[in-house]
């Protein structure tokens, strides 16, 4: 590992998280090992996201626990969440990932500035440090948010389609990072929906389609008889179930 501290056992029992009282994860319960490079998967509406945010401490679970992860995580956001209309140049948008611990640009050290410009170069992006985000490619402006991970050095990171809509050429180099930072022990955790790639890149897999359809290696957890399970239960998705709607449900 390079800077950030070994990553600690991120432990999830009986999570229901909702939206307006209608849970979006139902009764979760399981482990991310540290070190572990897991991808969720699932259909749209799964509750990948709503997942995600709750381990990055964003959404407060309404039942259940999450353990192991409060300050030690980073999450990449869907690029879809991010408003690029302000003005915002590439360097301080990298910057933005130490806000928590620095409380605002002017506390902003030089030495952390000389490390967010490293970190565009290491994204490929030397030069871009002045450019406005607004007027960058959905691919380049990956790179900046990754360059953001980059400076905030978690131990563990949790990923929202990290790839989606990118060119290969992209793609590679972005999952070539995500390589990396598997191989120093960090703990990835990423949003995915190319199966493809999660069968060749990614020894674990948790299938969700708002309960947890399989959570382990991923050859035993995306088989056919899960996959269309998860399929049928998107298809039975009711958005008007009262929360906690599971028979069995504590
Ligand atoms: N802010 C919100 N307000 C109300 N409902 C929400 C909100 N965010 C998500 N939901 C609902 O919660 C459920 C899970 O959404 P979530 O975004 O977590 O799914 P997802 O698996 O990430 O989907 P996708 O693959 O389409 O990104 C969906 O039914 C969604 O409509």
């Amino acid at each position: 590992m390079s800077r950030a501290a070994a990553p600690a056992e991120i432990r999830v029992a009986d999570l229901t998280v909702s939206h307006h009282r209608r849970p979006a994860v139902h009764h979760l319960s399981g482990r991310f090992a540290p070190g572990s490079l897991t991808a969720v998967v699932g259909p749209n509406g799964a509750g990948k996201t709503t997942l995600l945010r709750a381990l990055a401490g964003l959404h407060r679970p309404d039942h259940g626990r999450i353990e192991g992860a409060a300050g030690q995580v980073a999450l990449l956001p869907q690029q879809a969440a991010l408003d690029r209309g302000f003005p915002l140049d590439c360097l301080d948008a990298v910057l933005f990932g130490l806000w928590g611990k620095t409380g605002g640009f002017r506390a902003i050290r030089p030495a952390a500035r000389e490390r967010a410009e490293a970190a565009l170069a290491a994204v490929g992006l030397q030069g871009f440090e002045r450019r406005p985000v607004g007027s960058l490619s959905a691919g380049q402006f990956q790179r900046v948010l990754f360059a953001r991970l980059l400076l905030q050095d978690a131990p563990v990171i949790l990923l929202d389609e990290p790839f989606n809509a990118l060119d290969a050429r992209t793609s590679a180099d972005l999952l070539t990072m995500v390589r990396r930072w598997h191989g120093e022990g960090r703990t990835i955790i990423a949003v995915l929906h190319d199966l493809e790639l999660v069968q060749r890149e990614f020894p674990e897999t948790l299938l969700l389609a708002r309960d947890c359809l399989g959570w382990g290696p991923t050859g035993q957890v995306l088989t056919a008889a899960n996959r269309l399970r998860a399929r049928m239960m998107a298809e039975a998705w009711d958005p008007d179930a009262g929360i906690c709607a599971r028979p069995d449900a504590a």
